[in-house]
């Protein structure tokens, strides 16, 4: 595990967006793309470069269920506004929040997700360690699979809704196992309410219950994290 610590979010995003740019140098053609706050600086840095990627494709991790692509809350419309309005990839593909046969569309995902290897697996992580919507318990051999939220993550998610019965309790995942498939991965956690998860996720037991600590077993994991997220890391770990 490398662990990059950084200033702030901005400069977090730089650092990510410089690893996708030499990843794309070296030939990468499909980019795992995450939702929330986490990734925005890197997504805003991909929309000022000169960089193309209409020859890329893209695969988001996950999507609430039940909502529309044009609902300002569905991960849809946060991906077109934040990247994908200003560069657009040749193929993008999001969990479909509205399909009507939830196990058909899990079933494609996965056939999307085996058909397209995922070179860069951009991740944001949950103050309780999930990754995607990847909950604690969630086995790590997981495919994509309908999850049912944890009330923390609702509480933590009813800040971009009108209030917490606006928030949707289900949503379309990628599975733990097809993200640690990702060649490389790069996760970002930034401010002081992922202070806990990333001591957890670094330094504590590879377990279920923090599902971001199989990325331990990863060969090729890069954590950008903030000098505040990282504050109760032991110090051999930061820069
Ligand atoms: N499904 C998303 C996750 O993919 C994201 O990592 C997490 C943290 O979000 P933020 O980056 O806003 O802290 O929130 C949601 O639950």
């Amino acid at each position: 595990m490398k662990i990059i610590v950084t200033k702030d979010n901005i400069e977090g995003g730089t650092k990510a967006f410089e690893i996708i740019k030499k990843g794309m140098e070296n030939g990468d053609k499909v980019l795992g793309l995450a939702t929330g706050s986490s990734p925005i600086p890197m997504y805003d840095d991909m929309c000022d470069s000169d960089l193309d990627f209409s020859d890329m494709t893209s695969i988001n991790l996950d999507e609430y269920y039940g909502l529309h692509p044009d609902n300002d809350q569905s991960y849809h419309y946060f991906m077109q506004k934040h990247l994908f309005d200003k560069k657009p990839f040749k193929h993008s593909y999001i969990p479909n929040g509205m399909a009507k046969d939830i196990d058909e569309e899990v079933d494609r995902y996965n056939d999307i997700i085996a058909a397209n290897p995922i070179d860069i697996q951009i991740l944001g992580v949950g103050r309780n360690g999930h990754i995607a919507f990847n909950e604690p318990g969630t086995p790590f051999g997981s495919l994509t699979h309908k999850v049912q939220l944890t009330e923390s993550t609702i509480k933590a998610n009813s800040r971009f809704f009108d209030n917490e019965d606006e928030v949707p309790r289900q949503a379309i995942c990628m599975g733990i196992r097809s993200i640690m498939n990702s060649k490389k991965i790069v996760l970002l956690a930034f401010g002081e309410s992922k202070q806990d998860a990333v001591k957890a996720l670094v330094e504590g037991p590879v377990t279920e219950e923090v599902p971001a600590s199989i990325l331990q077993d990863h060969p090729d994991v890069t954590i950008i994290c903030d000098e505040v997220a990282a504050a109760k890391l032991d110090p051999k770990y930061r820069n």
